[in-house]
């Protein structure tokens, strides 16, 4: 019967994390997705991010509509084979929008550098003004 499903282990899948040949884990199934990477409507950059190791939650954490699951079954080619020393599912870098850049904490915003700047200068003039009047009074 030709039910008979693949089995790849992860070292199996990691060789093939390039454009050319890029295979994906995603659910403990592996997909050769190199015919799609070209198309992806999200860019062949986050494949290649994920080629040849688990993509499962990059690929769920942008929230992949039917279709694109649909699609996704036409690439699979069999089971991943897990074993205690395979790595840990790869989590997307920059899908999520709470890795806020934090860069702006404990300084004051520049603003109010150029605010105390001119209240410097306002003074400092003003404080010449005076002086002049007193020295011609
Ligand atoms: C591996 C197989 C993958 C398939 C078959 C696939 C398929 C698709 C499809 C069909 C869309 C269009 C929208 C939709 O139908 O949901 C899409 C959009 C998108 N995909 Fe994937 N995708 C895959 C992997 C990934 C991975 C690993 C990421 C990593 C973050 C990703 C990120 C995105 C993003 C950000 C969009 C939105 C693009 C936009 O709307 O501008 N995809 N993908």
């Amino acid at each position: 019967m030709a039910t008979e499903t693949k089995e790849y282990s992860y070292a199996d899948v990691a060789a093939h994390d390039t454009k050319e040949s890029l295979y994906v884990v995603i659910d403990d199934k592996v997909y050769d997705v190199s015919q799609f990477v070209d198309e992806h409507p999200g860019g062949e950059e986050v494949m290649l991010d994920v080629a040849g190791q688990d993509g499962t939650e990059a690929f769920e954490d942008v929230g992949h509509s039917d279709e694109a699951r649909e699609i996704l079954s036409k690439y699979l080619i069999g089971n991943l084979k897990r074993s205690a020393t395979d790595p840990k599912p790869v989590t997307t870098p920059r899908s999520t929008a709470s890795t806020s850049t934090d860069s702006s904490s404990g300084g004051l915003p520049s603003f109010v550098y150029a605010i105390l700047a001119a209240a410097v200068a306002a003074g400092g003039y003003y404080y010449m003004q005076l002086q002049q009047q007193q020295a011609s009074a």
